[in-house]
């Protein structure tokens, strides 16, 4: 455990742990209740400073933490915010991938918005990733981690920054834009981009270069992939492949159409409720079609107990006898190359799943 000498801040346990620095729960004696602590890890210029900024400048937004305190403690600057929940990332795992198409557009539009919040404030964020944005109890997306943020324009003047194409790279190689990975200058249009990276992978479970097999690609494979990715590789959804078009449209200075991308989303969204499929992944390392074909043979029962055995979900389930009839058969969706890895259950089940009493009593979240 960090230490940490503090008269205010007790640490009580670690929450999460990035390239610079570490983040505790720690109860704040002043006002007796929970905090998050990020200390960094060098005692070098800190990227706090910079996250330090922001949250000043943003405190008081939807979907973003609080300025509580910062300083430095045994040389190592730290910023103290308010806890928030688990990371999308943690949350998709722990869950074991079990997510609903409609839930990820809904979770989607709100990290949408904390995008063009930060944008708003004239910040580029240049780090999206899943594990940037944490989710509390009641499903609120909070959007973290500001030291890598850029001012992409002065305020004052409303001078954009300039292009530049011989940058080093900045960001996470998985989602970041192509034209990060060639070296030009990130502006809006980056973070948007970025923003498909993370909607197509909670959608699909995976990305091209983020495969279910664990395979790891390095930065250049992944800038390769993503130079000749076409739009219906990361949606089946008109919408979003037109989001994508369009983002990907983007001149550097360009002020993005903010509206007209929302609407992209809802219209996603409204497509999918509309359509009343309602769609899980049980599991991201077995869906190849063979793989499924097999496991159709087997019985309807065996399949749901055997897909569902270590999951709380089904432990769950299994406890408060959900009837599975044959009314609500699993099955393959072909026609919908959106959902090609996943497997469906009728309404019933997953409106079941859904249900607040249901996971009141699951004491486990269905996203
Ligand atoms: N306010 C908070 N409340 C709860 N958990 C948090 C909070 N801030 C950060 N975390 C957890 O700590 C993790 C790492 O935080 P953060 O991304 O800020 O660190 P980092 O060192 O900048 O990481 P990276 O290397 O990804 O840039 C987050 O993914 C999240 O799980």
């Amino acid at each position: 455990m960090v230490e940490f000498k503090s008269d205010r801040y007790t640490i009580d346990s670690l929450l999460g742990e990035g390239n610079f620095g570490s983040v505790y729960k720690a109860l704040d004696k002043k006002t007796d209740s929970y905090v998050a602590i990020k200390i960094e890890k060098s005692q070098k210029i800190s990227q706090i400073s910079m996250e330090v900024e922001i949250l000043r400048q943003i405190t008081g937004e939807k979907g973003f933490p609080k300025l509580i305190d910062f300083g430095k403690n045994n040389d190592k600057p730290y910023v103290v915010m308010t806890l928030l929940g688990q990371n999308l990332q943690k949350k998709f795992l722990t869950i074991r991938k079990i997510i609903s198409v409609e839930t990820v557009l809904d979770i989607g539009i709100q990290c949408f918005k904390r995008i063009k919040t930060l944008h708003d404030y004239y910040y580029i964020h240049r780090d999206l990733k899943p594990q940037q944005f944490l989710i509390d109890d009641d499903f609120n997306v909070f959007l973290i981690d500001f030291g890598l943020c850029k001012k992409y324009m002065n305020s004052k003047l409303m001078i954009h920054v300039p292009y530049n194409d011989s940058r080093p790279f900045v960001g996470t190689a998985n989602y970041a834009s192509l034209n990060t990975h060639l070296g030009i200058q990130q502006s809006r249009r980056d973070d948007l981009e970025s923003f498909c990276y993370i909607i197509s992978y909670l959608l699909y479970g995976k990305l091209p270069w983020i495969p279910n097999d664990k395979t790891k690609y390095d930065e250049k494979s992944i800038r390769k992939m993503k130079t000749t990715i076409a739009p219906s590789n990361l949606f089946a959804s008109a919408s979003l492949v037109q989001f994508f078009i369009y983002v990907k449209s983007l001149a550097f200075e360009k002020n993005p159409d903010y509206q007209y991308l929302f609407d992209l989303i809802s219209q996603a969204l409204f497509e999918v409720k509309s359509s009343s499929l309602s769609i899980f992944i049980i599991d991201g390392s077995t869906n190849s079609k063979s793989s499924i074909k097999k496991r159709e043979r087997k019985s309807r029962k065996k399949t749901i107990s055997n897909k569902f055995k270590r999951s709380n979900l089904c432990r769950s389930l299994d406890n408060i006898q959900i009837t599975i009839n044959n009314s609500s058969q699993t099955q393959v969706c072909d026609n919908l190359p959106e959902f090609k890895d996943r497997r469906i259950f009728k309404n019933n089940i997953l409106r079941a799943a859904e249900s607040p009493v249901v996971q009141k009593r699951l004491n486990c979240y269905v996203m």
